[in-house]
Order: C-alpha cells, then sequence, then structure tokens
C-alpha cells in the first residue's frame, strides 16, 4: 500500500515539508489547507514540487461545516466548495477531506446531511473530484464513523465515499470491528495516528497528543487489519496533530514517522506493506546488558566509587584509553580518551547481550537506525552497533560465548588487578549483574525513544510517569524485554528557570545486588557516603508500611528507600553523581516488576541539594 502523511504532521514552511517527506521516502502527501494558504508557493508549484520529489498528492483537507446545514446556507457552502475545487484542480488533486458539520448551526438530520453531501458529490465528480466523508470524534450530530457510512450509504453517490481516521474511531473506544462491514470500494482514505492514553476532552486530545503509531496506546494495528478486510486499497497516511512535533525538526519527525509505518506494515501483517518493499527481519531480543559504557576525564573520581562499590579494573583495552571494570556479569567501561568525556562521566554506549548481533543490525537498520562503522581500527574486533535516537551507542555483543568473537577480546587482561579481583570477590561483591540503565532523552525526542526502543530492540513500553521534582516535572517511561533481563528508563530533561538551573540530562546506571544492605555498608567503610535520604522520608515510609521497627531501623541507619508492588518489594539507593552520571543500587526481592519511582521525587531533590562533582 502507498505510504503518505498529512503535512500538519510536521514543522516548518509548506516547501520544508515537502522536501523532509520525500526526503525520508514516503509516496504520497495530505496538503493542509492551511499550509498551501499560509505558503507563497502558488498550487502550481505544490504540484511541480511534489512530482519532482515523487510524491503524489493524495488528498486537500479539511472542508469543513457543510453537511445539514439549514437551506438557506446550502448555496455559500456550494460557493465556498467552488473555491476549493478550483485550487484543487491546481494543485492536481482529487480528493477532498470533508470533516463532519461542528457548527451549532448543523441540524441534527442525516437525511438532510446525505441530501448535502450528494449535491457536493454531483458537484466535485465534475471536477473529477471524489468527496471523502469524515466523522470528527467531536462532530455536533455526526461522530461515529458507523454514523457517517449509514449517511454516505444513503447518499448513495460515485464521488461520496469515506475517510476512515484510527484516532476517531479509536479515541471513542467504539468497537472497530463494524467498520469491516464497509465495502471498501467505499472507503476513500484511511489515516493513521496513534494517542497515549490521557483522560480529556478529545478534541483537546486529538489537537495536541496525537503521535505516530506505535508511539501512543491505541491499536491502529488492529484497525488496520479491520479496514484491510474491506478490500481498501488506498494509502495509509499518517495524520498527527502534536505540539511536540510542531517544532521539532522535520527531516528528522519525518523518519520517524516513516519507522512508524514500517513498523505498523509489520505488526498489521501483508498486505499492508508497500508492493515490492522488503520485509524487516524480525526484532532479535536482547538478552541482558553486557556493559555500560562512561565517556571520562582522565582522573576518574568514578572509578574510586567503582572501587568501593566492590568492583575491580579487570582489563585494558589493546589502543585505547579504555578501562574494563568488573563485579559479576555487571561489567562498566572507563574510557577517558572520548571527547565528550572532558566535563566528567557521561554515558556514552550500552552494550547488550544478544543471540545474533549482525541480525540485531539488520533489523535495527531496517528501522532506519544509523548504523555505526563496523571497523573503527583495523585491530579492534568487528562491531555490531547503531546510534540511538539521543546519540547513545548501542554495541550488540555475545559476550564470552564459542560461536562469536567477544568484544572483551579487545582488553588485556590486568594481571594484578585479576588477581585482586578473586580476593574482592571472595571477600563479597553483592553485585551480580545490570539491573536497568536510565537514560535522559531530550524533551522533543521521548516518543520517538519510545518507538525505537519498542520498534528495533522489541521492548515493551510502561506507563509514563509524572515524578515531581523540586524544580520541574519528570516525565519517565519505563520499557523492558518480556524477561526484565533489559531494562531501560526514558527520562526527559526540562529545563528549570531556578538560579543555576538543575541538571537537564542525568542518567544512571542501576546496579543488582544479592545484598543490599552489604553493599550500602561496603561503601561506606570505603570512605563513600551515598546519597543522603531526609528522617521525614523515614517517618513517611512508617506511616506507608508497617516493616517491623527493626527493619524500619535499618533502613534509616542504611539510607536505603524501599517500595513494593503485588509482586514483591524493592530496596535500592543512589551514589553521589559526578559528571552526569549517578549509580544506583537495587535489590528486587520477590518479583518486584517497577523501578521505585516513588521515591524518585525524594532522590531528585536530594540531588538538587547535593550537585554533581567533578568527574
Ligand atoms: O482537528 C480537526 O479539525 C481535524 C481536521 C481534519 C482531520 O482529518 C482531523 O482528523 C481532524
Ligand atoms: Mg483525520
Amino acid at each position: 500500500m502507498r505510504r503518505s502523511i498529512a503535512t500538519v504532521s510536521l514543522s516548518g514552511s509548506l516547501a520544508d515539508k515537502l522536501t523532509a517527506i520525500g526526503a525520508a521516502g514516503f509516496d504520497g502527501v495530505e496538503i493542509f489547507e492551511n499550509d498551501l494558504v499560509s505558503s507563497d508557493m502558488a498550487p502550481e508549484d505544490v504540484r511541480r514540487r511534489a512530482a519532482d520529489l515523487g510524491l503524489a498528492i493524495e488528498l486537500y483537507q479539511p472542508f469543513r461545516d457543510f453537511e445539514a446545514v439549514p437551506p438557506d446556507r446550502l448555496a455559500a457552502s456550494l460557493r465556498r466548495a467552488e473555491h476549493k475545487f478550483a485550487v484543487m484542480e491546481r494543485l492536481g488533486a482529487t480528493r477532498l477531506l470533508v470533516c463532519s458539520n461542528v457548527s451549532p448551526a448543523a441540524v441534527d438530520d442525516d437525511e438532510l446531511a446525505a441530501e448535502q453531501l450528494r449535491l457536493l458529490a454531483e458537484r466535485a465528480a465534475e471536477h473529477g473530484i471524489r468527496v471523502a466523508y469524515e466523522a470528527l470524534a467531536w462532530g455536533r450530530h455526526v461522530n461515529d464513523v458507523m454514523h457517517a457510512w449509514r449517511i454516505v450509504r444513503a447518499a448513495d453517490h460515485p464521488a461520496l465515499g469515506l475517510c476512515l481516521d484510527s484516532f476517531h474511531i479509536l479515541a471513542r473506544d467504539a468497537d472497530p470491528y463494524p467498520v469491516e462491514t464497509i465495502p471498501g470500494e467505499k472507503i476513500f482514505f484511511l489515516q493513521l495516528a496513534d494517542a497515549p492514553s490521557l483522560p480529556m476532552d478529545v478534541l483537546y486530545w486529538s489537537r495536541h497528543y496525537r503521535c505516530f503509531p506505535g508511539q501512543g496506546d491505541l491499536d491502529v494495528a488492529g484497525l488496520v487489519r479491520h479496514v484491510l478486510r474491506t478490500g481498501y486499497a488506498g494509502p495509509l497516511s499518517l495524520e498527527v496533530f502534536n505540539d511536540i512535533f510542531r517544532q521539532a525538526a522535520a527531516m528528522r519527525t519525518a523518519r520517524d514517522a516513516m519507522r512508524s509505518l514500517i513498523a505498523l506494515e509489520e505488526r498489521v501483517g501483508s498486505p499492508a506493506a508497500p508492493a515490492g518493499s522488503a520485509v524487516p527481519p524480525r526484532p532479535v531480543v536482547p538478552s541482558g546488558f553486557a556493559f555500560a559504557e562512561l565517556a571520562v576525564p582522565e582522573k576518574a573520581e568514578v572509578s574510586g566509587v567503582l572501587g568501593a562499590l566492590g568492583f575491580v579494573r579487570t582489563g585494558t583495552h589493546r589502543g585505547k584509553p579504555v578501562e574494563l571494570w568488573e563485579q559479576g556479569e555487571a561489567r562498566v567501561l572507563l574510557n577517558s580518551g572520548a571527547p565528550d568525556g572532558a566535563d566528567g562521566p557521561v554515558l556514552n554506549a550500552i552494550g547488550l547481550e544478544t543471540p545474533d548481533p549482525a541480525a540485531s543490525v539488520k533489523r535495527a537498520e531496517a528501522l532506519l537506525s544509523p548504523v555505526l562503522p563496523r571497523l573503527r581500527d583495523p585491530d579492534d574486533a568487528p562491531l555490531d552497533a547503531v546510534a540511538a535516537p539521543d546519540g547513545t551507542e548501542l554495541f550488540f555483543c555475545r559476550t564470552a560465548r564459542p560461536d562469536h568473537l567477544s568484544w572483551t577480546a579487545d582488553f588485556s587482561k590486568n594481571r594484578r588487578d585479576a588477581a585482586s579481583a578473586v580476593s574482592a570477590a571472595g571477600a563479597a561483591g553483592e553485585i551480580t549483574h545490570i539491573d536497568h540503565i536510565a537514560l535522559t532523552q531530550p524533551w522533543h525526542h521521548l516518543d520517538e525513544a519510545s518507538l525505537f526502543y519498542r520498534s528495533v530492540l522489541g521492548l515493551r513500553p510502561h506507563e509514563s510517569l509524572e515524578l515531581p521534582d523540586p524544580y520541574g516535572l519528570l516525565r519517565s517511561r519505563a520499557m523492558s524485554t518480556e524477561d526484565g533481563r533489559v531494562r531501560m528508563a526514558l527520562n526527559v530533561a526540562y529545563v528549570g528557570a531556578h538560579d543555576g538551573g538543575p541538571d537537564v540530562g542525568w542518567q544512571h546506571v542501576a546496579l543488582a545486588s544479592r545484598d543490599i544492605a552489604a553493599t550500602a555498608r561496603r561503601i561506606r567503610a570505603a570512605g563513600h557516603e551515598p546519597l543522603a535520604v531526609p528522617g521525614n522520608y523515614y517517618d513517611d515510609l512508617e506511616s506507608r508500611h508497617d516493616l517491623g521497627a527493626e527493619r524500619h531501623r535499618l533502613l534509616r541507619e542504611l539510607g536505603l528507600l524501599y517500595d513494593r508492588d503485588e509482586h514483591g518489594e524493592f530496596l535500592h539507593f543512589y551514589t553521589v553523581t559526578t559528571g552526569r552520571v549517578f549509580f544506583e543500587v537495587v535489590q528486587r526481592v520477590g518479583g518486584y516488576r517497577g523501578y521505585g519511582a516513588v521515591n524518585a521525587p525524594v532522590r531528585l531533590a536530594a540531588q538538587h541539594a547535593r550537585p554533581s562533582r567533578p568527574g
């Protein structure tokens, strides 16, 4: 099927939008009237530009408040329509979208609506134009797709059909099944948008919070399957009204839109994809974290923190200033050769264990992710890596498996440290693996990032949270594999306006400990105070949970935070931030599934009170 997008979905001038849509590889475009009216391009220029970019003008829209008007207003509406037809002829557009009437002047009379739409279709047909009638979810009298279909059927004109819009259908929570009973040839157009579930007025929700399929909570793929069963063979066209996309760079949004459509076609299954397009390889779900790499300044204080946590430096890269620190299956690389390390630790790469690194890269590439060069240095083991939307490098690894050259081959074992590793492991070493990694996304890239992790890596999104911070509200969305072995928390950076400004980009690596009390004692014994938790927190915790006097005393004494869900309990504490990075130590007891989000406000307040130390 053809791939199309509405100009309203992107930022910039009409010319910029067309360029971005063409560059992203779309076949067609819906021209929004507003974009044309405010453009200095004549309709003929738009037509030529679109053709040069290989874009069909699939639709012109919207034409508002036409049907079911009192008879004395009809002449004025038809005059308006004739002007639209003239513009469309100059554009070379042959489909006009007519939204259901929202005006208080509209009459609740289906017969009248059908009669007037038939008249409009007759006039349109004289210009070779077809009219696609769309039920807006907030239409005055027509707000349901099946109601719109009854009117179109009654009007009975070959130039009159329906425009289906996934948002309007799914936002109303109606069963989409009856759509299958509409004959495919009467569905003139299909628009697709997703949205996060938000309990708000539907018009406001639609105009500000739509997003690309896969970025929200609506079952867009399910709806498309129903529509395809009718025999519909027109384009799949994205139509997204979103406050953030209106500001973001059009090229990037258009590429993200294309990624969404490719992933949607995959979910829907054939025949959704365009004829002849390659089927993307299936996602290769990662099975764990191989490492977290921090870019650090030359004398990194963070190595002291790692040592205090019980990590040991076990290796050094053969060609670069990169140290390997290990404890259990948790591995941290400290790279003092990366340019962004000068201002203190920054998390710049994540290693993910995958059953097939090359297939992981193919999947990412098919979903339009930038693939990183495979060989940076002729002596290095080949890399399978891509860039995540925030620039973090993702390496696909098979650590210490006989069937694959391991990245660890680039590290020479540090003899002295390796020896002390044994004794350190013998002494305690409660940390077993990386539990999760939290990345801060630029505020206008959260939707892109969640679609990336979902479609490329097959992670499952969890609910979005809003967490109060002393200087802003932190939005956060966790994503994880089904088995929980890879968990990521995506936080949105915000720009606070208070003196000095908050840090806008904290990142953290959460380490799983099998005995968090011992790890908390260990780090103190090594002279590192974890992030201080206020006494008020413990007073409040006692009011919320009755854990027995002894446990409450221990949590307070060790500065541990606590949470529980229906599956189990969660204990955690934080190290002081160096540069942009801090560590969290966590212990999951039972099958606890969350991330201790209830405690995030206390953590954020403590971090603001105790600013980051240089690396
Ligand atoms: O918000 C609107 O008015 C509007 C206009 C045209 C559409 O296709 C639509 O889905 C919504
Ligand atoms: Mg629409």
